[in-house]
């Protein structure tokens, strides 16, 4: 039996309700092939920001199916997860409004076509009736701070774009839903405003675990977890020298950003262009580093 098993970590929890969730921790089990995790257990904590980063098939979306699962050595990876350090009661799984935690990818979606306004009040009534009013305009207002696009409440929620929809769901997961465990796997590829997504997100205080293909959310989490062949392999918390490359990655992601609008507006890109933008953001960049 491995050490990590120990015997406090069998303990159940006898209930739980949402705001009691203050950390979730994750026992390793075996990679792909079988061979164990290099890191072992990982505690994320209210207030965190954390990233899965690693190759096309490394196990990122296994490692955070495996905490949306409440894995208990039953998934293919034989990690555990725990919530406050204990086995989490089996009821979080089959109340959603018990369910301390929110799963949100590209393909993730409303099931519902009703008006945008009208979805979100009757949500809010049903989670949080006694601020419902003021908590639609929170949410509304973060899905916009999120998405270049801004939702139109009158709107039905199946005529969202999928930028929107993504936008919607985190907000409406983070506020109305209250859930303290955000999991978002690879949302950056669906019209999220990144580096602004996470200053807002950290005004909550929940666990946001990202999946992520992006250098400016892996830089900008608090650690990320580096994944190889299925397995935890290492954790990196980002040091001093990081702190400075990420002002220069944000530009540099900030150039694409904008060759990107130009393609979107029917510009034809032209070297004098191009070049016009790198020597500014070069030229920025020696600014901040002297
Ligand atoms: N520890 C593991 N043990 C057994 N199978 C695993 C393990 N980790 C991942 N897998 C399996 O390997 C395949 C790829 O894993 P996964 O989809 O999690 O990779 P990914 O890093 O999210 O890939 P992508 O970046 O392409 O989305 C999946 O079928 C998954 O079930």
């Amino acid at each position: 039996m491995s050490v990590f098993f120990s015997h406090s970590h069998n303990k159940e929890q006898p209930s739980l309700t949402l705001d009691d969730v203050h950390s979730v921790t994750l026992l390793g089990g075996h990679g792909k092939v079988g061979q164990k995790e290099t890191v072992t257990e990982v505690k994320l904590e209210m207030g965190n920001v954390v990233s899965i980063v690693g190759p096309t098939g490394s196990g990122k979306t296994a490692l955070i199916n495996d905490i949306e699962l409440f894995a208990n050595s039953n998934t293919p990876t034989g990690r555990r997860m725990l919530i406050n350090g204990a086995t989490p009661p089996e009821e979080l799984m089959d109340d959603p409004s018990k369910n301390p935690i929110a799963l949100i990818t590209q393909h993730t979606n409303f099931l519902s076509d009703l008006p945008v306004d009208v979805f979100l009040r009757m949500h809010a009534k049903i989670r949080r009736a006694d601020e419902h009013e003021t908590i639609v305009e929170e949410t509304l207002d973060f899905a916009n701070q999120l998405t270049g696009e801004p939702i139109i409440q009158g709107n039905s929620m199946t005529e969202l774009s999928g930028g929107q929809t993504r936008a919607l769901l985190i907000a409406d997961a983070v506020i109305i839903g209250n859930s303290p465990i955000l999991l978002l796997d690879e949302i950056e590829n669906a019209g999220i405003h990144r580096g602004r997504a996470l200053e807002l997100l950290r005004n909550y205080q929940k666990i946001f675990v990202f999946v992520t293909h992006d250098p400016r959310i892996a830089l900008l989490s608090d650690f990320r977890i580096v994944m190889s062949r299925g397995a935890m392999e290492k954790i990196i918390y980002p040091d001093e020298e990081e702190a400075i490359i990420i002002d220069r990655i944000g530009k540099l992601d900030d150039l694409m950003l904008r060759f990107r609008k130009r393609l979107w507006e029917g510009e034809r890109l032209s070297e004098k262009n191009l070049d016009s933008d790198l020597s500014a953001l070069l030229s920025s960049s020696k600014e901040t580093s002297s």
